[in-house]
């Protein structure tokens, strides 16, 4: 990022790799994510979005690569740190034999900054009362119950990982995509882990994409609409596999048409797509970005999309 000198960082991560038994989950990750931004993490199940965030919970200490949250290592100051962050898991964690009033309560007697106004107006927003056992809750309702703990103290880091998963349609774009924006306005740090690339699209400022182990882009959406576009090629002859063109990827076929990413930063000049036969230029999606660059479709999209075929992924 050009500013990044002047821009105060909220996470940055170096280096970090971890292998659950032998088997790598993190690879070489580095990621800087600037103080005021709405940052999504995007990736493939398995990419090892949740083990990131684990580390930058001081849930899982950095045995190689450094973590950093505002300056400061999870792992040795958590009581410190972990007031100024917010943290929501799609885990259905919450303990059962409580109360949701108890739980406000407890929450309240953790976080300082907690705002008892605050936490009234969400608990009305969210439609939960405090006389409600949480055993006897849906396992939505009770994410619900996740959200507004991680958020009632303000925190000056929200953490969201694939908080989604637990929500129906109507709290996620009612409540969830409200709450990201009002964190946002207050130049506040959302860091949001989500399958659902509608969603990230329309609250996002930047996003960052795990494939394997390893954020293989991080990039703002300005930047990604600017860098990216999308081709719609109509060849007059039924072509056996797609053209190879550098800065052109992930094609994929459909009837008599192909479709491909171009990635202007890896052309030479636009004159090299002279010889393909296109017939429509189009802006990205974040769906079409992440599906040529993985090669895949993630899961909760699959079925809303048309871009579910195997696809040729970008050289990574
Ligand atoms: N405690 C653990 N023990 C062993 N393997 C683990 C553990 N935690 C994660 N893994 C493995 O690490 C890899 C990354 O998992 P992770 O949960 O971070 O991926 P993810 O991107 O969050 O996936 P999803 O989108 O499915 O939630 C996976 O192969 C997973 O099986």
């Amino acid at each position: 990022m050009s500013d990044s000198i002047h821009t105060k960082v909220a996470v940055s991560v170096e280096g970090l790799s971890r292998s659950f038994r032998g088997k790598a989950a993190l690879s070489d990750v580095n990621l800087l994510i600037p103080e005021g931004s709405v940052f999504g993490l995007v990736g493939l199940n398995g990419a090892g979005k949740t083990t990131l965030i684990r580390h930058l919970m001081g849930l899982l200490k950095a045995k190689h690569g450094t973590v950093r949250v505002f300056g400061q290592n999870p792992v040795e100051s958590p009581d410190k740190l972990l007031k100024r962050v917010g943290y929501m898991t799609e885990e259905d964690s919450l303990p059962k034999w409580m109360r949701v009033g108890d739980m406000l309560d407890f929450s309240r007697a953790i976080y300082p900054s907690w705002d008892n106004a605050y936490c009234v107006e969400l608990c009305d927003m969210f439609g939960l009362t405090r006389t409600a056992k949480l055993s006897e809750m849906s396992k939505g309702q009770r994410a619900r119950v996740g959200l507004l703990i991680a958020i009632a103290h303000r925190p000056e880091l929200l953490i969201l990982d694939e908080p989604s998963s637990g929500l129906d349609p109507i709290a996620r774009s009612d409540i969830l995509e409200a709450i990201i924006r009002t964190v946002s306005e207050d130049g506040r740090t959302v860091l949001f882990s989500s399958h659902l690339l509608d969603e990230v699209d329309r609250v996002c400022d930047s996003v960052a994409l795990m494939l394997n182990g390893t954020i293989i882009e991080s990039i703002t959406v300005e930047k990604l609409e600017s860098r990216y576009s999308e081709i719609i090629c109509r060849p007059n002859e039924s072509w056996a596999h797609a053209p190879s063109v550098p800065g052109v990827f992930g094609w994929k076929s459909s009837v008599d048409e192909w479709s491909a990413v171009v990635d202007d930063t890896a052309l030479k000049d636009r004159s090299q797509l002279d010889a393909l036969p296109i017939t429509q230029t189009r802006d990205i999606s974040l769906l079409r970005w992440f599906a040529a660059r993985t090669g895949k479709v993630p899961v909760d999209d699959a079925n809303e999309s048309t871009a579910n075929d195997a696809e040729e992924p970008s050289h990574v």
